[in-house]
């Protein structure tokens, strides 16, 4: 096998030199402080959930030269009353919650806001430094707003470490399930509401992803370095997570640390949760990726996707490993309606399977066999669910063999799941927590716990008439070629009429034109070792892509062209590209 090229850092070059990025605490307080000698009194640090307030407060609270210090979780409203406001949209549930409505104002106090901007007066013209979440609502009248961001993949390693509380309570004790759910559902959103509201008037943002090692930029280098990014194709930082069906593929292709059990997923391109970093010079500063998606919304997803789905980024890619690996969960996910009312998601979890490599054989799971009565297979489900008889997955499920670069369709309410030995690059609508497993082949989560079992939730979306005979129709390898030319072909591979992702693969020796024609595409390069991504007016820098790579062509960009590049020069290669159909 040939060493990999994947590159597990990406990054977006801001600026050659570094001028705008200080780094370690000593730098970052020498700057507030260079502010507040040139009159700055009143100085709000607003952060976002998943910070380690003890390692900020060290790094600031004696350097920053200040008179009082007050610390935002003052004016916060009783433990007791977040859990019973938070209550109905956290739920019981172990897995989902309801999309909440709830902003940070919802979990202040209005009184004890009222002391706290009593107490701030009291400094009279001394300087008055507000930290922590909702900083910025206590003393709203700040004159410099220092914002601390965080990445949503490091905030869920930092659950996992037990290192972090939810928004208002302390609660690092509690699972890690719960803890994502809350955040999820509930906080990351009044956080996002409010980082938006704030986004114009942020004077630095602060960079405390990796521990121990702060950097800071002003507001304004960080809206050159979005703007920078949506000119341009460009890559959001992938991360991998083992799990109970997980493979070895990924750990060979994509360089990842050999010593770990597995790696089942690879999120390459999910920018509600992976980071942007923008580099100053030769130091990287990790932003969340959704950052763009909020605050570049036209240039990056086009103005009929934006309006079609707000500030959200609908195509998700990421991958699938189950090569020396086993199945994953049969599974269902909603239909459209129920998310809405379960869940308050705006759209489904409309599925794809691209299979990127084959390891001999392996199967996909996909509809139901003729003829099957629902409830018998409930029954059987719950059965099997109670330890009484282990699933006859033959009698009620369709299996089929997949080849290299097969690409099946799973629009939401049809039954599957991948099998063991497949590689597969998933190209589907962005939410991928909305999982219903109805069977986990009786086996254990890496936790040595059962994972969660939906099958009431399951029961109520599955579409029974999604048999063989309508994948086969419907679903399975939707493959028509459209085109051709000069060193390259172009086919459509799907997906099924019912979801909003349409998906083009080229096969190319020579040079393809694209265009975004106004909306965002994603792409990676199924096969080949490198391609390169130009624009026809030199309007960016040639981006160089390497195998398995996803990257995200934002809709302002318009017309770019691909052809095999470097050790893939004189050989075919395939990139397969999604978007969004309008
Ligand atoms: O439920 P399992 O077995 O972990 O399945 C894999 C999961 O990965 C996803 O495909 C998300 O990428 C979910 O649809 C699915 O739940």
């Amino acid at each position: 096998m040939k060493t990999a090229n994947y590159q597990k850092f990406p990054f977006v070059q801001v600026e050659k030199e570094n001028k705008s990025c200080v780094t370690g605490w000593e730098a970052i307080a020498t700057k507030i402080n260079d502010d507040i000698a040139s009159g700055k009194k009143l100085i709000a640090i607003e952060t976002y959930q998943g910070v380690l307030n003890d390692e900020i407060i060290a790094g600031l609270k004696d350097a920053v030269k200040h008179d009082l210090w007050i610390d935002a979780a003052e004016a916060f409203k009783s433990e007791d009353e977040i859990l019973k406001m938070t209550y109905p949209d956290v739920t019981d549930d172990r897995i989902f919650g309801y999309i909440t409505r709830l902003n940070i104002s919802d979990y202040l106090d209005n009184a004890k806001v009222e002391a706290a901007q009593q107490k701030a007066k009291t400094a009279g013209s001394g300087v008055v430094v507000v930290y922590g979440v909702g900083a910025s609502l206590v003393l709203p009248n700040f004159d410099l707003l220092v914002y601390a961001d965080m990445a949503r993949w490091e905030i869920q390693l930092r659950m996992r470490k037990k290192l972090v509380n939810n928004i208002g309570i302390t609660n690092n004790h509690e699972e890690f399930s719960i803890q994502y759910k809350r955040g999820f559902f509930v906080d990351w959103r009044a956080a996002d509401r409010l980082k938006k509201q704030l986004f114009k008037k942020i004077d630095y943002i602060l960079d405390t992803n990796a521990a121990g090692s702060p950097k800071m930029i002003t507001g304004a280098a960080a809206q050159k370095g979005y703007q920078i990014s949506v000119s341009r194709p460009f890559r959001v930082v992938p991360f991998f997570d083992p799990g109970p069906w997980g493979g070895q593929w990924m750990k060979e292709v994509m360089d990842l640390d050999r010593s770990a059990v597995n790696f089942a997923w690879g999120f390459d391109c999910v920018p509600e949760e992976n980071s942007l970093l923008l580099r100053f010079g030769d130091v990287d500063v990790e932003l969340p990726s959704i950052n763009l998606v909020f605050f570049e919304t036209n240039n990056l997803l086009g103005p009929k996707v934006h309006s079609r789905f707000g500030d959200e980024f609908p195509i998700r890619f990421d991958f699938l490993d189950t090569v020396e690996g086993g199945n994953l969960s049969f599974q269902v996910h909603p239909l459209t309606e129920y998310i809405q009312e379960k869940f308050g998601m705006h759209y489904t979890q409309d599925e794809s399977y691209y299979y990127l490599d084959i390891d001999g054989s392996a199967d996909v799971y996909l509809g139901l066999q003729e003829n099957v009565d629902p409830e018998e297979m409930i029954a059987d489900l719950r059965a099997a669910q109670n330890g009484e008889k282990h699933f006859d997955d033959e009698k009620y499920v369709k299996r089929w063999p997949m080849k290299k670069h097969d690409h099946i369709s799973i629009p939401a309410g049809t039954v599957h799941c991948s099998g063991t030995g497949g590689m597969v690059l998933e190209i589907s609508a962005t939410p991928y927590i909305f999982t219903f497993k109805l069977w986990d082949w009786g086996r254990l989560g890496l936790d040595g716990k059962p994972r969660p079992i939906n099958i009431e939730h399951g029961k109520n979306v599955i579409q029974w008439d999604r048999t063989a005979s309508w994948v086969e129709k419907h679903a399975l390898n939707l493959v028509e070629p459209l085109g051709e030319g000069d060193g390259w072909r172009e086919e459509r591979t799907g997906l099924n009429e019912l979801q909003f992702i349409e998906t083009r693969r080229h096969w190319f020796t020579g040079k393809v034109s694209h265009n975004t024609n106004g909306g965002v595409n994603v792409l990676n390069l199924v096969e080949g070792r490198e391609a390169i991504v130009e624009s026809p007016t030199n309007a960016f820098e040639p981006f160089v892509v390497h195998y398995a790579e996803t990257f995200i062509v934002p809709a302002a960009v318009g017309e770019y062209t691909i052809r095999p590049y470097g050790e893939s020069e004189g050989q075919e290669c395939g990139t397969l590209k999604a978007y969004v159909r309008i």
